[in-house]
């Protein structure tokens, strides 16, 4: 059976502009299109030129290869022609390929947030569509609050939909803007607009989460007969955000009942640079990626719990339902306590440790595990840690060094030009093949000093570490009140970009600090003799 072609169309760059907390830069801009275009999206949305000075200078030139490149911007204004209405030109004087036209579908809008007639607002569609046609570019049209709209008048939302179609709009895109819609309305609706004689190859659907639906929404209008969908990358946009493509794209190519009927322009090469792609996003925006996000999340293909370990590691298809590796992600299977012997002999396995199920040393390190969890340690978020213990446990880990003391000392205090300033110092004792140094620094805050004066002279190994660098430091008071124990982990990279994870805990904080610290600077010790060690850093 052919399969029918779906269009991916992007809006990160113009609805995702829209989140809280992100502003893109015309650089930012430049990098994020590159991304989309090479990873094989047909519509590239860009931002609104005229708006504002960034998108201007963006859609100076065309900013993508195979993509079409699209500038968004409002219908004409009332009371203008199309000729003589400013934001109109402005996007007709763009360098696009496409220009995406949002324009009122709802009659209570048209009243109050336009202030015109519904025949006007008629007109304004058709004119500015008509004016796009005519300057030879790809006309489409954002049927703003479609949904809400044909709820209150189908008949008004119904019209807008066809002025748009009739003046030669190659995409009318039904956008629940309120985000309130659901999938059943939504497929309802659709299937009316379809009857109504506007072709499915014609439509495109835009679903805001304000129901964490935009997903299902999006696939419930393709099943109606919408052939283009709209979304974002990792679903950033406005409030809640928009439908994400991270996972509408592995759907629609990988789950049979949608795989059997449709195709997109991601094949089956490209979707394995999905987790690249949402990872390479969430890095520009600064932020975390989601762990849990779907297909592509660090969670997405982990286990922790032992009787699914033990499964998986039989045949992973018992507890997955898709590869790993079909979307560039990996299977991870943690040790903790909600682990069995499955959990931890699958964990070593990468670390080069072989070790047999029946063997008492299995035992000994799963029990010290459960009873240091039990304390706080969280060993799935620390694997360097793990691989350290492990080592002991079943193994050896050379003595590199002993700390035979540290302190530490914060001080407010007024410095030479009166200024009050408050210092951290730490100093520490380490002893190496029997000769005793004395490290002493400053730092920004007491962990920092610490770190610091740790690291300041390690002997033989000092070279080893020269290019260890901690990336990221978290704090945890597990329970509250004056006995709060604190948890902290401490994520370490180096010149190889290798990272990896240590933990700390304790009832004081800078103890539970120096453990970790201690963990990252032996697993580093560790990882350059012993390759399959690295296997804990990612
Ligand atoms: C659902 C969506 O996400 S739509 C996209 C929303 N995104 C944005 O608005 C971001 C970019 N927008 C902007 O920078 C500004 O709103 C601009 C530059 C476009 C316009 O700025 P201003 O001219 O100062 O207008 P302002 O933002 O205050 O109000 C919007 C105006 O557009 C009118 N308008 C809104 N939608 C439409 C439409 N589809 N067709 C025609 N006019 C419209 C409103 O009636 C209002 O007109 P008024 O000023 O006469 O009351
Ligand atoms: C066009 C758009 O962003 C919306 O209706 O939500």
């Amino acid at each position: 059976m052919k399969r029918e072609r779906i269009f991916l169309f992007d809006t990160t760059l113009r609805d995702g502009q829209q989140t809280p907390g992100v502003d893109f830069s015309v650089e930012d801009k430049i990098a994020i299109a590159a991304m989309l275009d090479d990873f094989g999206i047909d519509y590239v949305e860009g931002g609104y030129p005229g708006a504002n000075p960034t998108d201007t200078a963006f859609f100076a030139k065309r900013r993508t290869r195979n993509a079409r490149f699209v500038a968004f911007g409002m219908t004409k204004r009332t009371g203008v022609s199309a000729a003589n209405d400013p934001g109109l030109a402005g996007l007709l004087q763009s360098a696009s390929d496409t220009i995406c036209l949002v324009a009122k579908s709802w009659d209570y809008h048209v009243a109050v947030a336009l202030g015109c007639t519904n025949a006007e607002n008629l007109d304004n569609i058709a004119a500015s569509v008509e004016a796009v046609v005519i300057s030879g570019r790809e006309a489409m049209v954002d049927c703003e609050h479609f949904f809400d709209g044909y709820k209150a008048n189908p008949d008004y939302a119904l019209a807008c939909a066809r002025a748009a179609y009739d003046a030669g709009a190659r995409w009318i895109v039904l956008c629940d803007t309120n985000g309130g819609t659901q999938p059943q309305e939504i497929l309802t609706i659709v299937t009316a607009v379809v009857a109504a004689g506007i072709p499915g190859d014609r439509l495109g659907i835009h679903a805001h989460n304000d129901t964490g639906q935009a997903v299902a929404n999006s696939l419930a209008a393709v099943e109606a007969g919408v052939r283009q969908i709209q979304g974002t990358l990792n679903g950033i946009g406005e409030r809640c955000g928009n439908a994400n493509l991270v996972t509408l794209i592995p759907t629609l190519a990988l789950k049979e009942v949608y795989a059997s009927r449709f195709e997109t322009a991601i094949d089956t090469d490209r979707l394995q640079e999905l987790t690249k792609l949402s990872h390479a996003f969430d890095e520009l925006l600064n932020r975390s990626p989601d762990h849990q996000m779907p297909y592509v999340g660090a969670s997405a293909f982990a286990t922790k719990a032992g009787i699914h370990a033990s499964a998986l590691l039989k045949d992973p298809r018992t507890y997955e339902h898709v590869t790993p590796e079909s979307v560039g992600n990996l299977r991870k299977v943690m040790v903790s306590d909600q682990g069995g012997k499955a959990n931890f002999i699958n964990a070593l396995k990468r670390r080069g440790i072989v070790v047999g199920k029946d063997d008492p040393r299995l035992d000994r390190l799963i029990s010290i595990v459960k009873e240091r969890e039990a304390t706080g340690y969280a060993y799935e978020g620390a694997d360097a840690s793990f691989a350290i213990l492990a080592r002991r446990t079943l193994g050896h880990v050379p003595d590199f060094f002993h700390v035979e003391s540290f302190r530490v000392m914060v001080e407010r205090r007024f410095d030479a030009n009166g200024q009050l300033k408050t210092v951290s110092e730490a100093v520490v004792r380490v002893l190496i093949d029997g000769e005793e140094t004395l490290s002493v620094a400053e730092g920004h805050g007491p962990v920092n000093a610490l770190d610091l004066a740790l690291r300041k002279d390690l002997g033989k190994y000092q070279h080893e570490i020269a290019d260890l660098e901690l990336a990221d430091y978290k704090v945890r008071i597990l329970n509250g009140g004056t006995e709060a124990i604190t948890r902290v982990l401490i994520e370490s990279t180096d010149a190889t970009g290798a990272r990896w994870w240590t933990v700390g805990v304790s009832d004081n904080i800078i103890d539970a600090s120096f453990q970790a610290l201690m963990d990252s600077i032996v697993f580093k010790l560790l990882k350059n003799r012993d390759g399959a060690v690295a296997a804990a850093a990612e």
